[in-house]
């Protein structure tokens, strides 16, 4: 902790104040506050369009913060760019694995990029791709790996620079329900070992529910509603009174109401799908 620089205010790895962003007319994100408690898992869900990537993207300083503040354990995201990278790492929704490279060889290009110093890197790609139980698919080409294995090569890609902040960008859309699983208890087993916080997007409900510790709905470029999985469907019980137990999609729905349909977002798995494997292959 000590060679990060400032200490994150109150314990938080991520804040975002009132941070927008707009693409011509459309206002993207708009508005957003957020604090992430260093250590948990916090999911950013919202319908197609509610502005989840856009939000990453300036958190990663992929794109500029042209209004708001965004300080990544406590360095500000406009002002200190490359020191917020370098605690950062990133699974896109893009495929980010080259196919004609082995995976041993994408994470090395990753520990490059990131700045892995020349000495580590071998140790450090090979502790990544241990991390995500790639060790012995390592020599072989991206190419012939599973839709499940190129989404832990990708994981392992973000692994190699020992980020304090992980960010997943939808990690297991298009993924079947055993590699999904898969996926994320990788990625709690790095949690664990490191105490990294970690911020995900998904559309899948289940998920969020059973690895989030706190979710927020966002909808048109906002959050509309945070809190525990438990509590926001207990609030949503005490409100309806009759006895049923919703679910974290009833909860998305209350909230978010007949808008969702209005911009055709779905909370339930949309149905896309990467096509991880085939696009690789
Ligand atoms: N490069 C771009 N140019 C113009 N408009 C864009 C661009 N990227 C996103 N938008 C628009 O900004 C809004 C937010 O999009 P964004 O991709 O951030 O949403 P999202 O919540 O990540 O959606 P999804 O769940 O489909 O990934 C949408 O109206 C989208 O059409």
């Amino acid at each position: 902790m000590s060679d990060d620089g400032p200490i994150a205010e109150g314990g938080a790895a991520l804040v975002c104040n009132g941070l927008a962003y707009s693409f011509g007319e459309t206002r993207a994100v708009d508005g957003l506050d957020l604090s992430v408690t260093a250590g948990e898992v916090f999911g950013l869900l919202g319908p197609n369009g509610a502005g989840k990537t856009t939000a990453i993207r300036c958190i990663t300083t992929l794109l500029p913060v042209p209004a708001g503040m965004v300080r990544v354990l406590g360095h500000d995201a406009a002002r200190e760019r490359m020191a917020v990278r370098r605690l950062l790492g990133y699974v896109p929704q893009q495929l980010s694995a080259d196919a004609a490279l082995t995976g041993r060889e994408n994470v090395a290009l990753f520990a490059r990029v990131f700045d892995v110093a020349r000495r580590e890197r071998a140790d450090r790609v090979a502790q990544a791709l241990e991390a995500v139980d790639l060790t012995e698919a390592a020599d072989r080409m991206a190419s012939t790996y599973s839709g499940g294995m190129v989404r832990r090569l990708e994981l392992a890609q973000a692994l190699v620079s020992a980020p304090r902040l992980l960010m997943l960008d939808e990690p297991t859309i298009g993924l079947d329900p055993i590699a999904r699983t898969s996926v994320w208890d990788h990625i709690n087993a790095v949690r664990a070992a490191t105490g990294m916080t970690v911020l995900v997007t998904t559309h899948y409900m289940d998920e969020a529910d059973q690895y989030c510790g706190r979710v927020a709905l966002m909808h048109r470029g906002r959050i509309r509603a945070l809190g525990t999985p438990e509590a926001l469907k207990a609030d949503l019980r005490d409100r309806r009174g009759d006895g049923a137990k919703p679910t974290l999609e009833d909860v998305f729905r209350d909230v978010a109401g007949s808008g969702l349909d209005a911009q055709g977002g779905e909370f339930r798995d949309v149905r896309r799908t990467r096509r991880t494997a085939s696009r690789v292959g």
